[in-house]
């Protein structure tokens, strides 16, 4: 089966506030998706009906077209593994990993592997590790789950950037070799830009922007020159900076060609816009339509 993932119509109610807000949204099955939000946008209770840790409100959760609640077979294959691992304190490493063996697809051989890589020391009781060691251990046990639909809700917090690094590398192999959907939850935008296939941005309990990375690329730019020139192209910017006499903005409107012909003439270079400028200006509250 597919696991594509179609939410229609989903409420979720904690007591009488909306975490989620009649949220409609469909993922193909098979590419790697960004889930971004602000704290409290949401992006946890979605995933959390999408792994039927939680029964919407209102709505209807799917994966590849079944209803996912109460759906073992469908259960069984998704895996969604949250900051901290939900793991039992008491157990060491290694118990931790001979446990996910419970879920027929885990590959343990795999697990000890990387847990050799990501130098886990497998005696150590959970309580006894680093916050980036069980960071470590929930990214571990989500790869070798080798589940049809993988979610990893901010489990590189803790991380430092070469493990977090390595983890995105293994992430890349492990779907390359073996295609399937990854939804990855963060606020280090810019960190996992390239690995992503689409972006999905929640606010406030809704969908705001549900894009490829190209499209989310091609809706700005960043420009880079002497500042006089960047300045008269009269572009409003999003964010700048300035080194010496070097003038460098981010701009959120897509470039007409006459705007493209005065930059080169000036010298001003055009390159992507970053991923978490954009970001930051499409959920800014004070933003007409946002
Ligand atoms: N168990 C709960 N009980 C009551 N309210 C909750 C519960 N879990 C989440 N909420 C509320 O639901 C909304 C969405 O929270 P959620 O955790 O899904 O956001 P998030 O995007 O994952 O945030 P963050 O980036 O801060 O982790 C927030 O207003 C939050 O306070």
């Amino acid at each position: 089966m597919s696991f594509a993932i179609t939410l229609r119509s989903v409420t979720l109610k904690y007591g009488a506030e909306d975490a989620l807000a009649d949220v409609d949204l469909e993922l193909e099955a098979g590419k790697i998706y960004g889930l971004l939000g602000r704290n409290g946008a949401g992006k946890t209770s979605l995933l959390s009906l999408v792994a039927a840790f939680r029964r919407p409100t209102t709505g209807e959760v799917l994966i590849g077209g079944e209803p996912v609640w109460e759906n073992a077979p469908v259960v069984s294959r998704v895996a969604l593994i949250r900051e901290g691992g939900d793991f039992d304190d008491t157990e060491t490493v290694k118990a931790i990993i001979e446990s996910g063996t419970i879920r027929p697809s885990f590959d343990a051989d795999y697990a000890f592997k990387l847990a050799e890589r990501f130098e886990l020391p497998l005696k150590k009781r959970v309580s006894a590790l680093s916050r980036g060691k069980r960071s470590v251990l929930a990214a571990v046990c989500g790869l070798a789950a080798r589940a049809e639909l993988t979610m990893f809700d901010e489990v590189h917090l803790g991380m430092d950037a070469p493990t977090r690094d390595a983890f995105y590398k293994e992430l890349l192999a492990e779907y390359m070799e073996r295609p399937h959907t990854i939804v990855l939850s963060t606020h280090l935008i810019d960190e996992v830009a390239n690995y992503l296939e689409e972006v999905v941005i929640v606010d406030r309990g809704r969908i705001l922007r549900h894009a490829d990375i190209e499209a989310f690329q091609g809706m700005g730019a960043t420009l880079t020159g002497p500042a006089d020139a960047v300045d008269a192209l009269g572009l409003a910017a999003l964010a700048e900076q300035r080194l010496g006499g070097t003038k460098s903005i981010t701009v959120a409107e897509p470039l007409d060609a006459a705007t493209r012909e005065r930059a080169a003439a000036g010298g001003v270079e055009i390159g992507p816009v970053g991923l978490q400028d954009l970001f930051i200006h499409l959920t800014d509250p004070n933003r007409n339509g946002a």
